[in-house]
């Protein structure tokens, strides 16, 4: 088996519980309700820019020049992000005011500058693969359960995160084979730390969606 089989295998039941949480059924029928959709681009907003900065971070673990310039490309993905938050927003009639970052955002940002930050170049791939593999999946099974019909509000955010059949470049396959080259020379307890990180990030995709759902706040204004 893989490394990547591996981390497959033991990243599905946290995958599966994803595609029936509340929030991505609605996405799929279309019906969220306001104040969750706001909440979500709300701190998604912190969310994105620290992606970029952790991004960012990890170009500078690498000295593969290939790598390099596929991770700047993937920053440049983030105007399909703004996108999806604007067709949130045009169905809410909400602008984004910069409301403070949640205790689940702040975890899961904490989570990636930590992991990247003191971790190997495998650790920074492994933090931020989740977020891009974990809405690939949601785009394609979403499109193959036909929810990007014309009904569905959400019709577009769906279509931007399922892999279209003119992409060039399949992103998530080069992002794998990438963090399969950063393990290559790890032992066996570094490399079960590098599955703990992107396992850990795919919880905290899965907290994400459910703090929106539950509008989770600090319990103290401060
Ligand atoms: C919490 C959270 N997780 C994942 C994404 C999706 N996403 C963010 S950056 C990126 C790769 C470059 O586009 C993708 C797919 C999101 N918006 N919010």
């Amino acid at each position: 088996m893989t490394f990547s089989q591996d981390i497959l295998t033991r990243a599905q039941p946290i995958m599966d519980t994803i595609m029936v949480h509340p929030f991505v059924k609605g996405i799929a029928t279309g019906n969220v309700p306001d104040d969750i959709l706001n909440y979500y681009v709300e701190q998604d907003e912190h969310y994105l820019k620290d992606y970029l900065q952790v991004t960012a971070l990890t170009v500078t673990k690498t000295n593969d020049t290939n790598d390099i310039a596929r991770l700047l490309e993937t920053a440049q993905f983030i105007s399909n992000e703004s996108k999806a938050h604007e067709i949130m927003l045009n169905i809410t009639g909400h602008h984004v005011e910069n409301w403070r970052r949640s205790p689940d955002t702040q975890r899961y940002t904490d989570h990636m500058y930590t992991s990247a930050y003191h971790g190997t170049y495998a650790d920074a791939l492994a933090v931020l693969l989740p977020c891009a593999w974990s809405y690939g999946v949601i785009g394609r099974e979403l499109v193959a359960q036909g929810a990007n019909n014309d009904a569905n509000p959400l019709k577009e955010w769906i279509e931007i995160y399922s892999p279209q059949a003119n992409d060039e470049i399949d992103y998530n396959a080069w992002r794998f084979d990438a963090l399969e080259r950063a393990v290559a020379n790890l032992n066996d307890s570094q490399k079960e730390q590098v599955i703990q990180t992107f396992l850990k990030s795919l919880e905290m995709e899965w907290r994400f969606w459910e703090a929106a759902w539950n509008q989770t706040q600090w319990r103290f204004d401060f």
